[in-house]
């Protein structure tokens, strides 16, 4: 079958890794979307079409260079790609560790093809590249969920799983069979087969990184949309937007509450210690708070030193339960003064806590009385949490 045939599986992955390159190129050149991670992702296209490229190129090289050439290279697209991950990612993946197992790989390719033990060259390449593909996985697994979408982490193990399968059944038969690697030294290009797979890893990991960069762009658009780029807490729209859902989930019995947060004597922080310790005292606030928050309760910057906790009510609680956690929010910020360059700063907040009213759809009501709450914490001596009566009942 034409399509089959090596040489034209080869050249069609010359021709991938050539435009995946400049894809690659031109994401980091003109569009600035992870520029490091996107030339070392064209680092590794380049090398592999230098190592692969057509057969025909390198069919009248001496065997010992063509075969450096496709050992080296595919250690170094590996090293070269796990960097990139790396980079996207922004994992804690060590780089001299990629530098040991790619530094240890390379020095058993040279042993190898400096005597004719060309199975030893094989075998050290085969290694470190599995090492190399196992590291990748580890790194993409553990961001999964996390940083990563499930999907998206899914989508981009598995190619480097494949790899990793790829790596020990290749160092399986080169075991079992040690005169697999010379045969392979004295043909001049791979299997059809082998030519395909390598086709198929290439194409689904590039494709599982570029959706990973548009996931990472997309994620990145939405947090500069609907967050502080300050603090990472909510912008003012966007904690409208889910009080607005907050109240028509209100009307189906889900209840929450309402905790409006005024740093104390914020504006003495700016004026003894200038704009920058402020800036530092509002990370300092909402790191603390968001850590005494749980996944579900939303904390929104309304202005200046003003925030506001939605908190969704398990059935069957009530104002005190939310009031419990406005405290957790209190003590917890004055148990942690600011450490900012050699200073310590104690900081307060005042709370004023309210439940929504039902039909009021855009919480303005809650606010409002939250406020109201807030105000009078202020009035009674600040760092204190008051909560409001609520409507047509006893607190
Ligand atoms: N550093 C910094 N300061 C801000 C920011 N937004 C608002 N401010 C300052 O926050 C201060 C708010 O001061 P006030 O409203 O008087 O409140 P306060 O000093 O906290 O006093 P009380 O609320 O009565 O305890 C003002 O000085 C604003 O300039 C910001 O993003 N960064």
């Amino acid at each position: 079958m034409d399509f089959l045939d090596v040489s034209t599986i080869l050249q069609v992955s010359a021709l991938f890794n050539l435009m995946a390159a400049l894809a690659w190129l031109v994401l980091a050149q003109s569009f600035r979307i992870a520029p490091r991670a996107s030339r070392l992702m064209a680092a590794v296209h380049l090398t592999r079409l230098l190592t692969q490229g057509c057969t025909e190129c390198m069919a009248g090289w001496p065997a010992l260079l063509r075969d450096s050439l496709t050992e080296f290279g595919l250690l170094g697209c590996l090293a070269l790609l796990l960097l990139a991950v790396r980079r996207m990612l922004r994992s804690r993946q060590r780089a001299h560790d990629v530098a040991w197992v790619s530094g240890l790989g390379a020095l058993g390719i040279a042993v190898g093809l400096s005597q004719p033990a060309t199975v030893i060259a094989a075998l050290s390449s085969t290694a470190a590249a599995t090492v190399l593909a196992a590291l990748a996985t580890r790194e993409v697994v553990r961001c999964a969920g996390s940083e990563l979408s499930r999907t998206v982490g899914a989508l981009t193990t598995l190619p480097f799983i494949a790899m990793v399968l790829m790596g020990l059944a290749h160092g399986a038969e080169l075991l079992t069979d040690p005169g697999w690697a010379a045969r392979s030294m004295a043909s001049t290009s791979p299997s059809a087969a082998r030519a395909s797979l390598w086709l198929l890893i290439t194409v689904s990991t590039t494709l599982s990184l570029i959706a990973l960069m548009i996931w990472r762009v997309v994620t990145r658009i939405q947090h500069l949309t609907y967050r502080d780029p300050l603090t990472g807490a909510l912008n003012r729209r966007a904690f409208e937007q889910a009080l607005e859902s907050a109240q028509a989930q209100l009307q189906r019995g889900h209840g929450f509450a309402l905790a409006m947060i005024d740093i104390d004597h914020f504006k003495r922080i700016n004026d003894q210690h200038g704009h920058q310790a402020g800036d530092a005292a509002l990370q300092h606030c909402v790191r603390i708070w968001q850590a005494n928050l749980r996944e579900v309760d939303r904390l929104g910057r309304l202005g200046g030193e003003e925030f506001c906790a939605l908190l969704p009510l398990a059935p069957g609680s009530d104002l005190s339960s939310a009031a419990a956690v406005a405290e957790r929010l209190r003590t917890g910020l004055a148990a942690q003064p600011l450490r900012w360059r050699g200073l310590t700063m104690p900081l307060s907040a005042s709370f004023g806590v309210a439940l929504p009213v039902v039909g009021d759809a855009q919480g303005e009501i809650g606010l409002v009385r939250a406020d109201a709450e807030l105000y009078r914490a202020k009035t009674e001596g600040r760092n204190r949490v008051c909560v409001a009566t609520p409507l047509g009942g006893t607190p």
